[in-house]
């Protein structure tokens, strides 16, 4: 399983993030420093109360969560509304260091880039489908400070992965179509996700393989077993009682679980 690397050039912020303010740069830089765990989980906040969003996503964090998964929805791309850049700045200010992974399911792409690697995100990725110019949006996700990803639909193939391999730090699978959460694994990903594995050993990049959709502690192993490394979990993680203790038995569950996955994918 390869691990990303932190690089001296990933630690420098970039110009853009130079004008912000000090406070914020700073925020932000650190954020860049990926947890060293072979598996990552990040409990999607669409299933939180957003009524009490701070508290929920410090909750998961104490609760062994490793990065904040943050759905971006334009009611445009995808059928649904959710939240920008202002939520992202209103976590960090309430205190939130874990990594934030921008999933952005919005067309078009680039105009909001800026925005949320101001707002401090760590990762932002993004549709094919929703950006005419791929190569340019990984470029510019990579210029503004940020690790970059693109993001494949169930039904949507690696082809374009091949020519910017060099460029993604994070593959992300969708085992759902985009736009809710609480819906059923699609079983057909896990051979998409042996793919994208396969690719990405070959390219000898270390890239992040992230998978987001109906993932549980039921069938988390599994996942884990066809090659992905960070698991978005919303409706699993984030369910009653919405309390720390509740959130920890779910994620050290899934811990076991990926235990189990790292003895079998040892032993093979
Ligand atoms: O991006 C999305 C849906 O579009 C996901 O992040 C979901 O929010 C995951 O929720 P669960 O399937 O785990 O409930």
């Amino acid at each position: 399983m390869l691990l990303f690397a932190v690089t001296v050039s990933a630690l420098v912020a970039p110009p853009s993030l130079l004008r912000g303010p000090r406070a914020l740069r700073s925020r932000v830089t650190m954020e860049l420093i990926e947890p060293e765990k072979d598996f990552l989980i990040a409990p999607s906040i669409l299933s939180a109360d957003f009524a009490r969003l701070g508290e929920e996503v410090v909750n998961s964090l104490s609760a062994g969560a490793d990065v904040v998964h943050f759905d971006v929805m334009d009611n445009h791309y995808v059928p649904n509304l959710t939240i920008g850049p202002l939520v992202c700045t209103a976590l960090r200010n309430h205190g939130v260091t874990a990594p934030i992974d921008v999933h952005l399911m919005v067309s078009p792409v680039d105009r909001i880039v800026t925005d949320f690697a101001k707002a401090g995100a760590s990762y932002i990725t993004f549709h094919p489908e929703a950006s005419p110019h791929v190569d340019r949006t990984l470029q510019l996700i990579r210029s503004e400070g940020c690790k970059s990803g693109l993001v494949f639909n169930p039904a949507t193939p690696l082809d374009c992965l091949k020519y910017v391999m060099d460029k993604v730090d994070i593959i992300l699978l969708m085992s759902v179509n985009p736009g809710f959460g609480g819906q059923a694994f699609i079983p057909a990903v896990l051979d998409k996700a042996r793919e994208a594995r396969k690719l990405i050993d070959e390219s000898g990049f270390d890239i992040r393989l992230e998978i987001d959709g109906g993932v549980s502690a039921g069938n988390i192993k599994e996942v884990a077993e066809a090659g992905v490394d960070m698991f978005v979990a919303g409706s699993a993680i984030f369910r009653d009682p919405r309390t720390e203790e509740a959130y920890k038995e779910t994620i050290d569950g899934m811990r076991a679980e990926l235990a189990e996955a790292k003895s079998t994918l040892v032993a093979a």
